[in-house]
């Protein structure tokens, strides 16, 4: 590299989102002297980072240099590091790129574009199954919904069929006026500080995470209140623009319909809706390439970076956590990654740990967060706790499930491996997720209990006490 370096750190870790920002803090705390920059590509960074030894560079990271351990900004600068951690999170994988209608959500300038349009949609078309269509689907109001899903059943990457089948009629009923009360800790952003070096861009912010939709408006140009029609077992086969489909010698449109939308999405199952709008909520590509060129990081399928034990890429000196990393230790049989706040957030964590104790010469074994899934959310304004190999994941056809199901109030599934609780869906006020995590943990031989485990009329909690 030919620029010199500005100033070398001890620590430069890249990306302001949560695994960023946490990866922050647990170095200051574990070496409060020690020299670290945060270099970020967003505008905003998550939560408070006010520490007296933490530099803030707000620009993206151009390209990596693992030989001479450094650094190039897209501003120009270029930074050392005797240790750095990518943070750099990752970006909707969208249906298709560079169509003015076809939009994904991750951070919050698409959470604006995505309001602004749907203020004036009467009908959008939501591809994907997994976390943000299910929570778009029953936020949006005031405009048709058309959401077309690949599989079976809804919301494919947390539920089973029978899951699925219990949430359904909350899409076709009204909200409750009061939601389901949140008992988490709420992240806010930071602005940039007042002369702090900028550059904006295009560039990606950090992703939004839990309750982003509360208190954004999301709601159509029509009078109806919530309307969704899913379409199942369809991918999309073709997304049109008017002109085009005008033009298009096999029409596959009525002729009333062709010409009065912008956008039309046709389907494997053979229909086509027209629609103002796309959302691609079809999942998560890492940020990796800026870092790849010119090193030899080992790259997982996914995309992601490979980390071992201590969260290590395979270049020296080099970790990653959060989306952008892909998790290659030996896996907890209970455990296994998804592109999640909470695991960005342990992730964040464990890297500053493991970053500290390295330069300390300190051990430092895989932390326990590591050993047991878990994941708390609210889909369909239902609480909803997933645990361990919730879906049987791996599993094949070696568990059997015990179902308990309540119209309306709960549905609760449990797997269970050789009479062992290995994982299990909690969806409603169940109170049982402190129990099943301990009767996952400790394997205890629940076989002589058998379906009475999900008696009603056994207060488990105190059984197992
Ligand atoms: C709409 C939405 C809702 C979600 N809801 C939930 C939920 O309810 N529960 C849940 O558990 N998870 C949820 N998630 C997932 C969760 O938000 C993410 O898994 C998590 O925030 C990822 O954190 P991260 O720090 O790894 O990455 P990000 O938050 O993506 O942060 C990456 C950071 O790196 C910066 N960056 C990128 N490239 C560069 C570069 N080249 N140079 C410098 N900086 C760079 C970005 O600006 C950003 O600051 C949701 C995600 C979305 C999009
Ligand atoms: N409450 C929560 O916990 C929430 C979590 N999130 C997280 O944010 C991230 C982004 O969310 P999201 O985009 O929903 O990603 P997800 O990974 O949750 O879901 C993506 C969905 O899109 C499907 N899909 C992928 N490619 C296509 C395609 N070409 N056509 C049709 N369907 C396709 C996937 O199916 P398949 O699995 O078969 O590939 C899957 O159902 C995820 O990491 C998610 O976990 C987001 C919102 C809420």
């Amino acid at each position: 590299m030919a620029a010199k370096k500005e100033k070398t750190f001890k620590f430069v870790i890249v990306g302001g989102g949560i695994a960023g920002v946490t990866c922050v803090e647990q170095l200051t705390s574990q070496i409060p002297s020690a020299d670290v920059a945060l270099i970020t590509a967003g505008h905003h960074i998550k939560a408070v980072t006010n520490y007296k030894q933490l530099t803030v560079i707000h620009s993206a990271v151009k390209s990596l240099h693992t030989e001479t351990h450094s650094l190039e900004t897209a501003d120009g600068r270029v930074f050392g590091y005797e240790k750095l951690c990518i943070c750099s999170g990752g970006r909707p994988k969208l249906l298709t790129q560079d169509n003015p209608y076809v939009l994904g959500i991750r951070d919050t300038d698409s959470a604006q574009e995505f309001q602004k349009l749907l203020s004036k949609a009467k009908r959008i078309v939501v591809v994907g199954n997994g976390g943000i269509a299910l929570e778009l689907v029953y936020e949006v109001e005031g405009c048709e919904v058309i959401w077309a899903v690949k599989d079976k059943a809804i919301g494919n990457t947390f539920f089973d069929a029978g899951a699925a089948q219990f949430l359904i009629p909350s899409l076709e009923a009204d909200k409750p006026e009061v939601a389901a009360p949140c008992k988490r800790t709420r992240y806010t952003t930071e602005e940039p500080a007042p002369g702090a070096s900028q550059t904006f861009t295009a560039e990606p912010g950090s992703a939004l995470g839990p309750d982003w939709h509360e208190g954004i408006a999301l709601r159509g140009a029509q009078q109806v209140s919530r309307r969704v029609s899913v379409e199942y077992q369809c991918e999309v086969e073709k997304i049109f623009t008017s002109e085009e489909l005008l033009n298009s010698p096999q029409q596959t449109l009525r002729p009333e319909s062709a010409g009065s939308w912008p956008v039309y999405v046709q389907l494997t199952n053979g229909k086509t809706f027209g629609c103002d709008l796309v959302v691609s909520a079809t999942g998560v590509v890492p940020n990796a390439e800026p870092f790849l060129h010119g090193n030899t990081f080992a790259v997982a399928g996914d995309g992601g970076l490979r980390v071992d034990d201590h969260m290590m890429t395979s270049e020296p000196d080099v970790y990653a956590a959060g989306d952008v990393c892909t998790a290659c230790w030996e896996l907890s049989s209970l455990w296994q990654q998804m592109r999640l706040w909470t695991q960005a957030r342990q992730m964040g964590w464990y890297a500053g740990r493991c970053m500290a104790a390295h330069v300390l010469s300190e051990p430092i074994e895989l932390d326990f967060c590591f050993e047991l899934f878990s994941h708390i959310t609210k889909f369909f304004n239902y609480k909803v706790v997933l645990l361990g190999k919730f879906n049987g994941q791996g599993l094949g056809s070696d568990h059997e499930l015990l179902v308990r199901c309540t119209k309306g109030r709960e549905y609760v599934k449990v797997v269970l491996s050789g009479g062992r609780m290995v994982g299990a869906v909690l969806i409603g006020e169940t109170d049982l997720e402190e129990t099943f995590e301990n009767l996952i943990l400790n394997q205890m031989d629940l076989t002589p209990y058998g379906e009475e485990l999900l008696n009603p009329d056994v207060d488990i909690e105190d059984y197992f006490d």
